[in-house]
Parts: C-alpha cells; structure tokens; sequence
C-alpha cells in the first residue's frame, strides 16, 4: 500500500523577504522538454491501465453522453439514491467493488508516466509551503487537505468561453496528466474536489491504486450534460488517504435554499486518525456560480452550517470545509461562515501580512465578459480545535501569465489551495 511520503524536515525552512518560511516543494519540477532527436517515452502504462479497469462505470459513462436529455434523468435518479439529508452510516456504497482488486501503484511511476504525456509542456509552476507553525511541532504527523476545482472538462470545452485558453491546452488526454500531476506533487491526505466529470474513469480507479478511498456526489443537473460529448455530470469528490483514516461516518447533501432543493451539493464525512485516534469532520461543496445569485449562495451556506451543525454534534467534532463558494469575501455566505457558532476561521488569511485578507484571487480567467480575478474558494477550519501548520502559497501574476488561466502550464481556472492541519490541543486521556 502507498505510504504517504515524509514532509520535508524543518533544516530545509527558509525565510523569504514577507518574513514567511517557505518550505520548497519536493522535487517534481518537469524537466525541460527533450530535444526534438529525443527518442519518445514508453507509452502510458498506468494511465491507460486506469482507464480500462473502469470499464462498467466507463461505458455507463458513454451510454449516458449518447443519451441527449435522458441523461439527466438517470443522474438524478442516481443522484437520489446517494442522497441523503443527514449523517447515515453507509459506506458500503461510497466505495467502488473494482479499488479492492486493483493493485497499488508507485506515485513515483505514475508521476513519470503523466510526466512522459506532458513532456512538450511547459515546465510546471512552483509555489512553496509557507510555515505557519507558532509553537513545538505535534507528535503526530500534520493533516495535510488539498481543496480544488480541477475545472469540468466538459464546461472547460463547451461553456466556460475561456476566449485566451488555446483549445490544444484543454485536451484531456494532457489536461488529466497536469491535474494528477498536481496531485502527486502536493500529496495530499484529503482531497476535496469541484467540477469532477471524470471520476469513473480516471480519479476513482487512480485514486484509488494510490491509497485513497474516493466518494463522489454528482450535481442533480449538471450543466456538463448540456454538453456535446460530455462524459456524465459534474460533481464534488472527496479522497482520503486509507492509511491515515477510518470512514465513520458519511453524507452526500444536496444543498436546500429556503427550504428548495437545488442543483449544489456537498460531501461531509467523519474520519478517525488511525495514529490518534482523533475523529475530525471534513466537507466539500461547490456552491451556485455568477452573479445575481447572491442571496441563493447565502441560503445554500446556511443549510450547510445547518448541516455540519448536527454533523458535528454542535462543533464538538473539528471541522475542515473546503469549496468553490463561488463569493467573494465581501458576499453574506462569508460572513454566515466567518461568523457561525461552528467558530469557523479561513485557513488562506493565514497567508496575509496581517492575518486577516482573504488571498487577491483564487481564481483568475478571461472570458468573452472580459477578465474576472476572484476569490472565490477556501478551506475553513475550526479555530479552537486545529491549527494550519503551512500553506502553499498561491501563484503569481507573472506566473499565471497574460492570458491566466486555463493554460499549457496550468490545468484549471482554481488555483489548488493546500494546507497541513494539526489538533491544536491535547485531549483529556493525553491524545493529540
Ligand atoms: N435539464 C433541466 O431540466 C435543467 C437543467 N439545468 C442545467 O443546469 C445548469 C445550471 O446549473 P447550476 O448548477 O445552477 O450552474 P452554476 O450557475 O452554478 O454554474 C455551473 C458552472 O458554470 C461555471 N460558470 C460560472 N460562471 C460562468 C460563466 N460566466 N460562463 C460560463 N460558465 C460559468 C461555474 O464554474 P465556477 O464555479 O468555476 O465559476 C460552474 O461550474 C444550466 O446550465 C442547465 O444546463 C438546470 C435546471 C434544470
Ligand atoms: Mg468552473
């Protein structure tokens, strides 16, 4: 089974201008690309292997893109039956029968093969951990949550009207390789992911052989469907590391807004540190998109809280919530956050001079409409009962370049956001 590697040791901090320790990231920085003479890589093993051992989910996929209308039909209804209002304790079908009789595979090999499809890229960015450690290291290894809209691929090719992305950058067969690549560059022990329309056929069963168990809950009617072509809906995605946690406790929501289903949803599960034996909630949403919808995301965060209220158990169980909000700090679903009796605080803040902005953008794109720079995703965490050891740092505007995001460097629209998590306190019985 994969280990999930050493973090870097504290000799290797170093101090930048900001008065900030940055950690660099490991070294899986693409090498330059070959010259032309450069005999061609072997071709991709475990990618293609990924693909075939979804097969049953896989041409469920195709028959629902060949389906037109019906499509969203047999979503909902899947969507239905994975639905669920409260915490039920059901993780029989959270997971695929196919992850238990696949084998394991060496990051190291997979990060080569994604390497070999993306070797005439662009070198990918670097970004640095920022060490935000104020007292002694914890005994226990840091919680280390990577929060993400990886960008549909079907809305990236069909509805998003990136007017400066070249169409050649969006290619899945490449596009896949930068956002696995991203994955396996930060190692993650919690993935929290938005816009996932390829989870049968390529996070799950990767996923999956890496050491992660995987929950997907598709948006009811996703706007992928719309899409010619698409590959099923769109949806949030929460990986964990089977090493590190125990499942205890699992729910798919789908989001109320004044008392109205609506199209958004959100995963919440309860995990058990296998070292600690510390239980902690983690939650993913993907709340409604565009402007003039202001009061709906406000309504759609209220039943959330409301949600990892009783999930919780009324903030006794620390809580990490990671998502697209799709609002700016300045909108009412913020603040419901910011000021909520779950004691809630945004781990990105962290990264500010004075601890209290919110990054200038999480998102930067241009569309017909023009360009729009936007924070729009976090990662909130309960602040009386965690502490973010480090932060990845954001990319720059001179790294995101003229033409922003998506890109040939860059796989989506989201920067990814990453932070180590450790328990602030000791419990009763000396636990950590
Ligand atoms: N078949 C049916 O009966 C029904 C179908 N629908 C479908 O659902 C869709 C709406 O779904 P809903 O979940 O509310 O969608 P949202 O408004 O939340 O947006 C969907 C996606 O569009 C992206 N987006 C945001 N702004 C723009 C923009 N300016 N241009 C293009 N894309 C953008 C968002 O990305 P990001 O978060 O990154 O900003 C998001 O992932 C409709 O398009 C329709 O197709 C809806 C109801 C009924
Ligand atoms: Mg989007």
């Amino acid at each position: 089974m994969y280990q999930s590697p050493r973090r870097l040791c504290s000799a290797l901090l170093q101090r930048d201008a900001s008065g900030l320790r940055r950690l660099p990231t490991p070294g899986l920085r693409r090498q330059s690309p070959p010259p032309a003479a450069a005999p061609r890589p072997a071709s991709p093993r475990l990618l293609a292997a990924a693909s075939a051992a979804s097969g049953a989910a896989r041409s469920c996929s195709r028959t629902v893109s060949s389906m037109g209308n019906g499509t969203t039909r047999l979503y909902s209804a899947l969507a239905k039956t994975l639905n669920s209002s409260a915490a039920s304790p059901h993780p029989e079908y959270l997971v695929s029968p196919d992850a238990e009789h696949l084998e394991p595979i060496d990051p190291k090999e997979l990060l080569e093969e994604c390497r070999a499809v993306l070797h005439t890229r662009p070198p990918r960015f670097q970004r640095d951990f920022v060490d935000l450690r104020t007292d002694c290291p914890s005994s226990h290894p840091p919680i280390r949550v990577m929060q993400w809209n990886i960008l549909a691929q079907a809305l990236g090719e069909g509805k998003d009207n990136f007017v400066q992305c070249p169409v050649e950058a969006l290619k899945w067969e490449e596009r896949k390789c930068l956002i696995l690549e991203e994955i396996l560059a930060y190692q993650p022990d919690i993935l929290c992911l938005q816009e996932v329309d390829h989870y049968f056929d390529t996070f799950q069963p990767l996923l999956s052989r890496l050491g992660y168990q995987g929950t997907f809950f598709p948006k009811p009617w996703s706007p992928c469907l719309d899409v010619e072509h698409n590959n099923g809906p769109d949806g949030c995605a929460l990986f964990f590391l089977q090493n590190r946690f125990k499942l205890v406790n699992s729910a798919n929501i789908r989001l109320t807004a004044m008392t109205l289903k609506t199209n958004q949803v959100a995963i919440a599960q309860t995990l058990e540190c296998k070292e600690s034996s510390r239980q902690f909630c983690i939650a993913v949403t993907h709340l409604k998109a565009r402007p003039g919808w202001e009061r709906f995301r406000s309504a759609q965060g209220c039943d959330l809280l409301q949600n990892l209220q009783n999930i919780t158990h009324g903030a006794k169980v620390p809580l990490i919530v990671c998502g697209d909000f799709n609002a700016e700090p300045t909108e009412e679903v913020y603040k419901h956050f910011a000021s909520s009796s779950l004691n809630l605080s945004s781990a990105y803040k962290l990264l500010s001079a004075d601890g209290q902005s919110e990054p200038p953008y999480t998102t930067w794109k241009i569309r017909t409409s023009g360009e729009c720079r936007h924070t729009l995703d976090y990662i909130w965490y309960s602040k009386h009962a965690l502490r973010v050891t480090s932060a990845l740092d954001l990319l720059t505007e001179e790294q995101i370049g003229p033409n922003r995001l998506p890109s040939f460097n860059y796989p989506s629209d989201h920067l990814s956001l990453v932070c180590d998590f450790s328990f602030s306190e000791e419990e009763p019985d000396g636990r950590l």
